[in-house]
């Protein structure tokens, strides 16, 4: 890679998810390798979850833990340092402890003052602290760009009134302010959760994430995106919070800088990689849900009974579940023997999406997940549990890349016969030949490595163009 001319000190804080710190790592590697040095900042136990950095970029890159004093982790559980290690209903726990890591992170900024910061949706006080000290801010979301178009309310909406969304059936549809047809809305179970707000039942105690306020206070956007993805979004954001918008594209596999001998002969990829060898080339379903979700009984068995009704080859990465009650339906993993492979353990996802006898990938719609089914240009099935997610699916589903497993609208049940439907549409029916083009043609779009090159090359001579004022 060409190394861009200025070198920049960028510092990335992002919240405390691996799926948010993942993806800041992989973008770190990538403007360290073009010359710019780093710091990403985060807590012990998170950045211990990293992997290795290169060695050729070990010089450029910092990794710094800021860790969450006793008075900031009151009501998480010991060692709890990210969302993958709590239950939904504890987030409001984590943020507090996010929130707690503002004086350290203060000290840190002032000791070593990068040119930039890249911050997430839950830091909302990080950009004044930021300006406070001279360092800009870039916002820098790890999923599509429509999310911010979608729940935000832009300031300039304010003072109309019609822009207000109260009521649950405002969501469902788009807001007032996107110009264009879109389909992109929630369903009434989605809204249900939504108003229900995120707390914690037995104490009562709410999230209280400010995304206004984090949104709207930065010097610009970027994204995990392209404009061959929703540049209908992109343009839009920038139009309605009057910000500049420069996404790093969408951080393809082929852009990313892994360490030289990764695992490439480690024996559980091997296994994996005979069973998949045996199977006809696109004949396979892959199934995998990220490194979170937790599938309830009624939905485990759901799937996996519609897995058998469908009669196609598939490999599920299905995890340990943390409850140890909900188990997949008796002599199931017997009757599919034959034709299916269910791993309970964390597995080689590019490796197995990337292997000729994938033809679909049926997914929880989980931003890195979408990204690297695109990328091999395969089929997405989806079934979203988040509101981002949900959305993902949605604008997936209308550009024909992807077919949403059918819900009730009341309560988001599915059935297994709408699994087994699902996908058969997106790998044999005829009827599916549109998803199984536009997939094809939206890989090679995502896999061109130069053209995401191009755009992390724009975003970083847009930091090198507005570097702060020189800090004494
Ligand atoms: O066995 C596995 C399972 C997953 N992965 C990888 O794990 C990542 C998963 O990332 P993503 O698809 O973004 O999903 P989650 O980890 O589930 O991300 C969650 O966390 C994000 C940040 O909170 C949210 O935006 C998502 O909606 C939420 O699904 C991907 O790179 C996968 O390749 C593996 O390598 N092996």
């Amino acid at each position: 890679m060409a190394k861009t001319d200025k070198q920049l000190h960028i510092a990335m804080f992002p919240w405390l998810a691996m799926g948010h710190i993942y993806p800041n790592f992989e973008l770190a590697k990538i403007f360290a390798q073009k010359g710019h040095s780093i710091t990403l900042i985060s807590t012990p136990r998170n950045i211990g979850r990293l992997p290795q950095v290169p060695s050729h970029l070990e010089h450029l890159i910092k990794l710094v833990s800021l860790p969450i004093l006793p008075k900031h982790r009151e009501n998480l559980p010991d060692n709890a340092e990210s969302s993958n290690d709590i239950t939904p209903n504890q987030i409001p726990y984590l943020k507090m402890a996010y929130d707690g890591l503002q004086e350290s992170l203060s000290q840190l900024l002032k000791s070593s003052p990068p040119d930039w910061i890249l911050y997430d949706f839950a830091s909302e006080w990080l950009p004044p602290l930021a300006r406070s000290l001279q360092v800009q801010c870039v916002f820098f979301g790890i999923s599509p760009a429509w999310n911010i178009c979608f729940f935000d309310t832009p300031k300039a909406q304010l003072g109309n009134a019609a822009a207000f969304r109260t009521k649950p059936e405002d969501y469902l549809r788009p807001p007032q302010w996107v110009p264009f047809h879109s389909n992109i809305g929630l369903k009434p179970y989605e809204v249900k959760k939504m108003f229900e707000g995120i707390s914690d039942k037995e104490t009562g105690n709410t999230v209280s994430f400010n995304f206004n306020k984090a949104v709207s206070d930065c010097d610009f956007f970027s994204f995990r995106s392209c404009n061959e993805l929703e540049s209908e979004w992109l343009n839009l954001l920038a139009e309605i919070y009057k910000k500049p918008v420069a996404p790093v594209g969408v951080i393809p596999p082929s852009c990313q800088v892994r360490v030289v001998d990764e695992e490439d002969n480690n024996t559980e990829w091997l296994k994996i990689k005979s069973w998949l060898d045996k199977q006809q080339p696109g004949s396979v379903v892959y199934i995998a849900f990220g490194s979170e979700l937790e599938l309830g009984q009624q939905d485990l068995t759901e799937l996996a009974l519609g897995l058998e009704l469908s009669g196609l080859p598939f490999f599920w990465a299905l995890k340990k579940q943390r409850d140890s009650s909900v188990d997949l339906p008796d002599g199931f993993q017997d009757r599919i023997s034959d034709r299916g492979v269910v791993c309970k353990d964390w597995v080689p996802q590019l490796k197995i999406l990337a292997h000729e006898s994938i033809g679909v990938y049926f997914t929880h719609c989980g931003p890195g997940s979408v990204i690297e089914g695109l990328h091999f240009g395969r089929v997405l099935v989806m079934l979203p549990y988040l509101l981002d997610q949900a959305l993902f699916a949605r604008v997936l589903e209308e550009k024909k890349l992807g077919i949403e497993i059918p819900r009730n609208e009341e309560d988001g049940s599915f059935t297994r016969n709408s699994v087994a439907k699902s996908l058969r549409l997106a790998l044999i029916d005829v009827e599916g030949s549109i998803y199984r083009e536009k997939a094809k043609k939206m890989g090679l779009l995502f896999s061109d490595k130069d053209r995401h090159e191009e755009y992390i090359n724009k975003f970083l001579e847009r930091l090198q163009n507005n570097k702060a004022p020189s800090k004494n």
